[in-house]
């Protein structure tokens, strides 16, 4: 076995591990075995392949800092439990036959040049927020004194943003199609709405601004279609309408995004409408099937994150709702005589609208723009003068912080939980962050392994009855190991597009609506559109499949111009190379791990028991750091192998070594959260391998270690079942250690990755991505995405 960098994670010894693991919940009986099964004195290890086997590579060159405890590079005893007593510290691994590799060994070593920061930085001046200029209002853009008003004293909007101060104007008066091209979170809702809006309401004033006898109502025509991506967005937009809209109750809007029965839809639309948000397949399915749609008054057509509609694979949806549309007689005046000519654009409108520029959207303009102006944060021109289209292709708002953290495979949990704890330690009470996850199964696990699994204590009998939402019982619980004593209530939520829609709903509002510290746990789901303006802090534990995703997903913070922060977890290696596109938009400063560990656990990890330590002993981060990796890897143990199950019937030691004299693992008994780590683990190789192919230099998936990777899902192996998309590479490439990749970072020495290997230096790399399995693949999860739910990424 190579020596180095395989290490035992714990001592062994004979002392049962008592309190290290707690079992609560579940059947009685469950617990009792589990429970006894940890106080079973240890037996010899039966050692199996581990995670990183083969990894006799270089040692690790661990930045060090100046009051660095860490461990050295090289270590060949890591941390027993805290709680065990000195060199009693019994392990599952000792008994699964499981070895696990030492968390700060052998792990690659970045190449980025880290700099101290020298002194707190002045924030930039925010990009996105309300113009500060006392001339600047929704007046003297031309809206109505009515809506100005309402903006000012129900909404709370005195001053238009960029966006909104180029675009009302141009829309008021001007009846060209435009694509509005901004920021995240500068209000290109508004932006859009707004003057439609006001060209309704102008439908029932005179000249003079007095209210005509006859006003239009939600009889008059369907005047404005809006289509978004998710029904998330569809029904944002459609809370923001409705918010507008109180100051002309007599115009109504509504929505039609699936997830409930089409006959209340078709229903509503019976009644009247002015204004319809929808998602695209739905909108085509009534533009076939309820007769009562009448789309001859439609004026405009708002496509709300166009690349996102495309990239979904509503290409042919948009193609019908616009043939459709444009192919309807454009009605000059309604069915009651209302002159809609003059005051309505006297041409069908198209907008098109997204933070960012990529191909799909040059496409979809292609499809349904004509003579466009392009109306961006700085101007507004006719889009075949196409200067300052692509320098805003990228940009995200100028006072978001951006950090990203090089974390080796193997510490990327723990790195994920010392980030967290000290965070929520430091901030207020309303603080809210979210985490991107690239797949719904490793959102499932981490919310899972996270959440509070404390059965909460019977209320008491004088307390207040709490309702839970029968919706987010499987989505909203309280959170354990981020919480301190100065923060002890943080509310865990996770968010996917596998989720039902009420519950979807439901959690998302929960998110939204929570007063306590919260964290959402979700996928590109929750990437687009969505705002939730409290959002303080953006984590992208797994990186974007693309940059403009990335530019979409740390937009959910700094809206609006209020701060904000996003902290991207990057691999040594290839990886660090993507920081050098995104930084060409908006700087990213890279942080080292070692300080986030050293911040996060410089006090204890408190599980909802008590602290993950025994108090009379001295701890470091470092050794903190071990002993929450093992416990989480011993919660993954925990029912995991009927060798604990006192009553599970007994495997032979013939049957154990059945199979050529060759160590078997122990069958493993049912473990909900193991099964779940696996799973997660499989969907997250196979996410890996969905990168767009111009980054995917960067995102390589032959560079993977496996082992490593399984351990930051707190596995002590990576598990098997890995296929689709990934091909087993045949030559070994020549650009081994030492070489450049096309990003300009050396790779990672590849003979350190040979787990996977079939024979020891030759045909040792994991596999390729085939290009065209690649792209199948992303459009597998987009075509489950779309049958099952209509945004999901897993
Ligand atoms: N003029 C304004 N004054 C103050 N707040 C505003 C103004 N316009 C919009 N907002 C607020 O800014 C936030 C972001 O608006 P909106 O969601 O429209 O942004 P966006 O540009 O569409 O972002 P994204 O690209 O992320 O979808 C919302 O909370 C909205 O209420």
């Amino acid at each position: 076995m190579a020596d180095d960098g395989m290490l035992l994670n714990f001592e062994l010894g004979d002392a049962p591990l008592t309190s290290q693991v707690k079992f609560k919940g579940g059947r009685w009986r469950d617990r009792v075995r589990a429970q006894k099964s940890v106080n079973k004195p240890a037996a010899p290890a039966a050692v199996t392949a581990a995670d990183d086997l083969h990894n006799s590579s270089r040692p690790t060159k661990r930045p060090r800092t100046d009051d660095d405890d860490g461990p050295p590079a090289r270590q060949f005893k890591t941390a027993k439990p805290l709680n065990a007593p000195a060199d009693k510290a019994p392990s599952h691994a000792m008994k699964t036959g499981q070895i696990s590799s030492g968390l700060f060994t052998s792990n690659p070593a970045a190449v980025t040049s880290f700099e101290k920061p020298t002194e707190e930085e002045e924030p930039a001046q925010p990009s996105n927020a309300p113009l500060s200029d006392e001339a600047e209002n929704f007046l003297a853009l031309g809206l109505s004194r009515r809506v100005a008003q309402h903006l000012a004293t129900k909404l709370e909007m005195k001053a238009p943003t960029a966006i909104q101060k180029n675009t009302i104007p141009q829309l008021i008066k001007d009846d060209c199609d435009a694509f509005l091209q901004a920021e995240t979170g500068s209000g290109k809702t508004l932006a859009y709405l707004l003057p439609i809006i006001h060209r309704i309401m102008a439908l029932s004033l005179n000249e003079d601004g007095t209210s005509k006898d006859i006003q239009v109502h939600r009889n008059s025509g369907l005047f404005a279609i809006i289509l978004a991506p998710t029904r998330e967005l569809c029904k944002q937009i459609a809370l923001v309408v409705e918010k507008v809209l109180r100051c002309t109750p007599w115009l109504v809007s509504t929505t039609v995004i699936g997830g409930e029965s089409k006959k209340s839809e078709k229903s509503r639309i019976r009644k009247g409408v002015n204004i319809l948000i929808a998602t695209p397949g739905r909108l085509t399915d009534h533009l076939d099937n309820t007769k009562v749609l009448d789309v001859g008054t439609v004026r405009w057509l708002v496509l709300d994150e166009g690349d996102r509609m495309m990239e979904m694979g509503f290409e042919e949806d948009i193609r019908t709702i616009i043939n459709k549309t444009r192919e309807a007689p454009l009605q000059k005046q309604n069915r009651e005589g209302v002159r809609l000519d003059g005051i309505l654009p006297s041409r069908r409108v198209t907008v098109l609208c997204s933070a960012t520029m990529r191909m799909d959207v040059q496409k979809l303009g292609e499809i349904s723009l004509k003579d466009a102006v392009h109306i961006t944060a700085s101007k507004s021109e006719m889009e075949n003068d196409d200067s300052g289209a692509t320098e805003a292709a990228f940009s995200a708002p100028a006072q978001l912080k951006q950090n990203c953290i090089i974390v080796p495979a193997k510490l990327r949990l723990v790195t994920l939980i010392a980030l967290l704890k000290s965070t929520f330690a430091r901030k207020g009470p309303a603080f809210k962050a979210i985490i991107f996850i690239s797949c719904a199964d490793s959102v499932d696990y981490h919310y899972a392994l996270l959440k509070d699994t404390a059965v909460p204590e019977p209320p008491s009998p004088d307390a207040a009855p709490v309702k839970p939402s029968p919706h987010t019982e499987a989505t909203v619980a309280p959170a354990a190991y981020i919480t301190s004593p100065a923060n002890p209530t943080v509310v865990l939520h996770k968010l996917h597009g596998s989720l039902t829609q009420p519950v979807r709903t439901a959690t998302l509002n929960a998110f939204t609506n929570c007063k306590e510290p919260a964290v959402l746990i979700t996928t590109d789901i929750s990437s687009r559109g969505l705002d939730v303006p409290t959002v303080d802090l953006v984590i992208e534990y797994d990186p974007a499949f693309a940059v403009a995703d990335h530019v979409h997903r740390i937009g959910r913070t700094a809206r609006a111009g209020r701060a904000g922060r996003a902290v991207l977890f990057l691999l040594p290696g290839p990886e660090e190379g993507y920081t050098s596109i995104l930084s060409s938009a908006t700087p990213v400063a890279p942080q080292l791990y070692d300080s986030v560990l050293q911040k996060g656990l410089a006090t204890a990890v408190h599980l909802p028991e008590g602290k993950l330590e025994d108090e009379t002993e001295k701890h470091t981060w470092t050794s903190r750091a071990e002993a929450l990796q093992l416990h989480f890897e011993q919660r993954l143990l925990a029912f995991a192998y009927s060798e604990y199950d006192e009553n599970a019937p007994k495997i032979s030691k013939k049957d154990k070594y059945a199979k050529g004299g060759k160590k078997e693992a122990i069958k493993p008994k049912d473990n909900p959260l193991l099964d779940s780590a696996r799973q997660a683990f499989r969907s997250h190789i196979r996410a890996y391998a969905t990168h767009v192919r111009d980054e995917r230099g960067f995102f390589d998936i032959t560079q993977l270690h496996l082992g490593h990777i399984a351990k930051s899902f707190g596995l002590r192996e990576a598990p098997g079942g890995i296929g689709g998309g990934v091909a087993k590479r045949t030559h070994r490439p020549q650009d081994t250690k030492g070489s450049t990749n096309a990003t300009g970072n050396s790779r990672p020495d590849r003979s350190a990755r040979s787990a996977h290997a079939g024979k020891a230096g030759d045909d040792d790399d994991f596999g390729v991505v085939d290009e065209t399995a690649a792209r199948r693949m992303r459009e597998k999860m987009m075509g489950v995405m779309n049958a099952a739910s209509e945004f999901n990424l897993g």
